[in-house]
């Protein structure tokens, strides 16, 4: 005979307190495993080891709970743990509400401690300065092409790459009203207005486009009078107390961002190979025929595909540029640091953004 809802409950009440036991058996062994890193002073934050343990959990999941749902419970799990060795101090893009906070969140879970960042300028600055142990930054849009901001910040800066996320951004027309009637501003960051243009053009041609700092400073404003609108999250809605006027207003379905998160080499050394590893690298090549052709030689020859090509002005006024190239795979392994290092001798300039495992 089927069970009652009672008599379910009470099951479920009994494998929550089970649950509840082991998680906090877990969150012990975790605590001495801090203690163990805290003496021989490595860090708390291993990347390709959370890796490890999600994809392990997935390989082993025999449902009915989708492997996506076990990644988001395990990260905070793990994040909840982790902060029990040491809180990680994660600046990003502010205020609260923004993508980049969203980043920030599902990369490291719940359990950070948040330094809110007025620009991306001041995230690679209070990263490098040590006031953030970790910086999260826009990388690239799949709609509108690369954050050309953090890929200048990247040449020179002493952070590195250890990590990436990504998630589809879906942006909502959000004011004090929950209509689309008599707005005379819009309030987003200029990326967001690039991306929303076509259903602006459509169904707010009168209203002026104002830039932002961010979304979620759009959304703030917004919130100061009913005849501004803002581009923002659902997120920032809920924390500007406002309306979602119009959902999913992207020009494009399927408008992805993407985020590296960078540290001092010193806070936490590349991670190792998980067997799904990444390189990324900014070069550029002496200005004569067939050199960006002789770039991708060594590639070839070593076969190491590559993921990722773009190409930024090398401000030299001689039409000279920086390549910002993601190739797959780990240095650990010997086709890797051979192309690596065949390629670094064909370049004029080459730096190693960093190596980390791929992200969602
Ligand atoms: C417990 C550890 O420290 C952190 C927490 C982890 C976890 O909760 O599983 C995994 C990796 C580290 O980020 C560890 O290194 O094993």
């Amino acid at each position: 005979m089927a069970k009652t809802l009672p008599e379910l409950r009470t099951q479920i009440d009994a494998l929550d307190l089970e649950l509840l036991a082991l998680l906090n058996q877990r969150a012990s062994l975790a605590h001495e495993v801090g203690e163990i890193k805290r003496a021989d002073g490595s860090a708390v934050f291993r990347p390709e080891r959370e890796t490890q343990v999600i994809s392990s959990l997935q390989a082993a999941n025999p449902g009915p709970l989708k492997n996506a749902s076990l990644a988001v419970i395990w990260r905070e799990i793990m994040s909840a743990c982790r902060a029990l060795e040491a809180a990680q101090r994660v600046a990003y893009l502010g205020p609260a509400g923004t993508f980049s906070e969203q980043a920030a969140l599902q990369f490291f879970g719940a359990s950070i401690e948040r330094v809110l960042c007025a620009s991306i300028d001041e995230v690679f600055r209070a990263t490098a300065a040590g006031s953030a142990e970790f910086g999260v930054v826009p990388i690239e849009n799949s709609s509108e092409g690369v954050i050309s901001r953090s890929l200048d910040l990247l040449l020179n800066s002493p952070l590195h790459i250890i990590g990436e996320t990504s998630f589809l951004v879906r942006h909502n027309l959000l004011r004090l009203k929950p209509t689309l009637a008599d707005i005379e501003v819009v309030y987003a960051h200029p990326q967001a207005l690039a991306q929303c243009q076509d259903w602006l053009s459509t169904h707010l041609p009168q209203a002026e486009r104002r830039a932002a700092a961010s979304n979620a400073e759009g959304a703030r404003l917004a919130a100061t009078n009913p005849a501004w609108a803002a581009i923002a999250s659902e997120r920032a809605a809920s924390e500007f107390g406002l309306h979602v006027a119009s959902h999913a207003i992207q020009d494009d379905a399927f408008n992805r961002t993407r985020f590296a998160v960078v540290c001092l080499p010193q806070t936490l050394a590349a991670p190792l190979a998980t067997g799904n590893d990444c390189v990324s690298l900014i070069v550029s090549v002496p200005n004569r025929p067939g050199a960006v052709h002789d770039l991708l030689v060594p590639l070839k020859k070593h076969g190491v595909s590559m993921t990722r090509f773009e190409s930024r002005p090398a401000r030299s006024g001689q039409w000279e540029y920086y390549f910002y190239i993601d190739l797959q795979g780990h240095p650990s392994q010997p086709h890797v640091a051979a192309a690596l290092k065949e390629l670094q001798s064909l370049c004029a300039f080459c730096k190693v953004l960093g190596t980390y495992p791929v992200g969602e």
